[in-house]
């Protein structure tokens, strides 16, 4: 990621991304060049740079306060956070990329973690790419096949929707600064401004890798911040006294994200919760485009490469008690997850690096402060926080294989 990265910014076939990301032209799983670039750009200047990211403030403060909302009516009786944390984030990332949630929402959650599952490029048939019978036998085509025919169906709405929409009033409703990037991805397409043709397809991709993307990663972090935070009582409370002395004005309001910069505490139990349980925890694969060698090793080309994110950050010779959750570590530390410290890297490094940092991270801390500031928690059935069971999913973004029940009282009453 430093010394060789340009050779390792190759991503490796994974038959999942070939079916559904329409021959892999999204960007995630999109072969390094000149097409994966351009991509990459169109959404970083209008869905994840710092302005847009800012611009989508008013519709997370909306999605968050809704969340709340919901578990005052669920007050005093165990609720699944889990799924409510989840349907939440997908909200946040339909509203900000595609102007509005889709009618299928809970439908095309289903088949994001589906694909999520089926991406992790460590099933057979990605083993061994050329036997067309590994793919037959296994299952895998039929399965993406179908996968992708019911979130092909949905993309196509949402696609028509815009179309239709623009061919009425233009983009955004007739004003620019409301355009979404759906509306810019068409008004690329028709003013033909690339070096290649736009087609539906591609537009199709990106939507997809996007929504499954920036949904399904900041989501996890929430589940399993909540989750470490209910096994170590202490340190809950340490949370909750900060945003509730941070908010003391608030008096039961939704938390906005006005002065959550001053949350110090709560962003380091984030990045404690990235270290600990980084959502693609053996990053995304990738792949050798030349012969070299590091450490005396030789890797020949084409060597799919895999990276470790989870075990480096779990590593005894660069972290104290690496195993314990201890926020406190980040508290006074420069160590940052932005791809200079490779002990470090939950959201890759590199030319690959994850693009969506800027756009997460507010994703994941405004839910977090006012699921801790509205609400005292506890885990159903008299459970104890040390007996909370904390196994891990089999999948490309890993979140808990049981979905996180737990009961919340009101802290305002
Ligand atoms: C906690 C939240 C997130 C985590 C932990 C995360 C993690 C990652 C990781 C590990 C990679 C692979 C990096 C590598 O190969 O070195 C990646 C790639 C990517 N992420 Fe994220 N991500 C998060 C949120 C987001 C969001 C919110 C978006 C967009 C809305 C996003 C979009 C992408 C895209 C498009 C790629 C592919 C980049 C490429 O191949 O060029 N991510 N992410």
């Amino acid at each position: 990621m430093k010394t060789h990265d340009l050779i390792f910014s190759q991503r490796p076939y994974v038959l999942a991304a070939q079916i559904m990301a329409y021959n892999s032209t999204a960007i995630i799983f999109t072969p390094y060049g000149n097409y994966w670039r351009q991509m990459r750009k169109i959404c970083m200047m209008e869905l994840l740079s710092p302005s847009r990211v800012q611009s989508f403030r008013s519709v997370r403060e909306e999605e968050v306060s809704d969340l709340v909302e919901s578990l005052y009516t669920n007050a005093g009786s165990p609720v699944n956070l889990s799924q409510k944390i989840y349907s939440m984030t997908y909200g946040i990332t339909a509203r900000s990329a595609f102007g509005k949630k889709s009618k299928e929402q809970e439908e095309f959650i289903r088949i994001m973690a589906e694909l999520v599952k089926l991406s992790g490029g460590f099933c057979l048939s990605d083993m061994y790419p050329s036997s067309e019978l590994l793919k037959l036998i296994s299952g895998m085509r039929i399965k993406l096949n179908k996968l992708h025919r019911a979130s092909d169906k949905i993309l196509e709405n949402i696609v028509n929707e815009h179309r239709n929409k623009r061919n009425q009033t233009g983009g955004g409703g007739g004003n620019p600064q409301q355009e979404d990037l759906v509306d810019v991805l068409l008004k690329i397409q028709q003013q033909g401004d690339l070096e290649f043709p736009l087609t539906n397809d591609n537009i199709k991709a990106v939507i997809q890798d996007v929504f499954g993307a920036g949904s399904e990663t900041s989501a996890t972090v929430v589940e399993w911040a909540m989750s470490e935070l209910l096994k170590n009582p202490e340190l809950l409370k340490k949370a909750q006294s900060e945003v509730r002395q941070v908010f003391s004005d608030q008096k039961g309001v939704a938390v906005s994200e006005s002065r959550i910069h001053e949350l110090r505490f709560l962003k380091s139990v984030v990045k404690e919760t990235l270290r600990l349980h980084p959502s693609g925890p053996l990053l995304i694969p990738r792949e050798c485009s030349e012969d070299c060698r590091i450490k005396g090793y030789e890797i020949p080309a084409k060597t799919k490469v895999i990276i470790n994110a989870w075990a480096i950050g779990r590593d005894p010779s660069y972290w104290k008690e690496a195993e314990r959750f201890d926020p406190e570590r980040f508290m006074d530390s420069d160590i940052d997850f932005r791809g200079s410290n490779f002990e470090y890297i939950p959201f890759g490094g590199g030319r690959r690096i994850c693009p969506g940092i800027t756009y997460a991270l507010p994703s994941i801390e405004l839910p977090l402060a006012n699921l801790l500031y509205h609400f005292n928690w506890e885990l159903p059935g008299g459970l104890k926080g040390e007996d909370l069971d904390m196994t891990e999913s089999f999948a490309l973004a890993v979140r808990r294989k049981n979905d996180l029940y737990l009961i919340p009282t009101p802290f305002h009453v």
